[in-house]
């Protein structure tokens, strides 16, 4: 269950921006989706803590992270959120083994077995095992966003954050790893929210989708129940091809 009640006034100059989110949910995956400066980014930094609130609640699976209310405020490392952008941040000069466990090593020890075995888990999972000791730069885009997948999964999260983690990759790419994305979520049973453009993802990913515009929440749409009319009419249909573009497009199917 996740509960966010986020409100925050921000200002840049003359510039000013309310955030006003309110959402509660038992669904595992929810997409934040709506025009360019509606507020998704930002709510997902306030759910991370990297964004001060004047005022709300954020409860995560039955954890308080933060209450204003009884001024509740959880440092940002114990919320552990697996946190994850467009532009992923590896390490250059580590493996892909070491960036995988990254958030697991202390500089003072090894790495214990049990979580050695995990990043092991998460390497074979996206298919990575045979670059563990390959460096970032000797990576395809795709395999650097599945280190980066894998690193933010490697230390237990308790919430994946992923900010258009798939915009930086070309199409195929994108639908390759949803799949993987999802087969892997379900695997370790880790909540997330996800921002998106693309309603690829969010039909593909997300159980329930939120519209945010001007800072709000505007509109739920459970895709778990919707009909493709609701789909269509909270504008999360993809586009319908003429019957030739569709047999086209079976064709280019990899
Ligand atoms: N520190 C700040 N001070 C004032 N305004 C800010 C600040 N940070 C972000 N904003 C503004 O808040 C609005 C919401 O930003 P946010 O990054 O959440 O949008 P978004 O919905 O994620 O957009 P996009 O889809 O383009 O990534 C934007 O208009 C942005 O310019």
């Amino acid at each position: 269950m996740i509960e966010l009640a986020l409100h925050t006034e921000l200002h840049e100059g003359a510039r000013q921006f309310r955030l006003d989110v309110e959402l509660r949910s038992d669904a595992a995956v929810l997409g934040f989706y709506g025009p360019s400066g509606a507020g998704k980014s930002l709510s997902l930094q306030a759910v991370a803590g990297l964004l001060p609130l004047q005022r709300g609640r954020i409860v995560v699976q039955g954890e308080c992270w933060f209450d204003s209310a009884q001024r509740l405020n959880r440092p940002v490392p114990e919320r552990r959120v697996g946190y994850l952008f467009q532009h992923y941040a590896l390490f250059p000069h580590l493996s892909v083994r070491a960036n995988v466990a990254f958030g697991l090593t202390r500089w003072y020890q090894r790495l214990q077995a049990a979580d050695a075995a995990r990043v092991d888990t998460l390497l074979d999972s996206f298919g990575l095992s045979a670059l563990a000791q390959s460096r970032p730069d000797r990576l395809s885009g795709g395999q650097r966003q599945r280190v980066a997948l894998a690193r933010a999964l490697a230390a237990r999260p308790s919430l994946l954050l992923l900010d258009e983690p798939f915009a930086a990759l070309n199409p195929m790419l994108r639908a390759q790893l949803r799949t993987e994305l999802k087969r892997v979520r379900e695997q370790f049973g880790v909540p997330a929210l996800l921002v998106t453009h693309d309603v690829d993802d969010l039909l593909a990913l997300a159980d329930e989708a939120y519209l945010f515009d001007e800072g709000r929440v505007q509109r739920r749409v459970d895709l778990r129940a919707a009909s493709a009319a609701e789909r269509e009419a909270a504008g999360l249909a993809p586009p319908p091809d003429d019957p030739e573009t569709a047999r086209k497009r079976r064709l280019l199917d990899p």
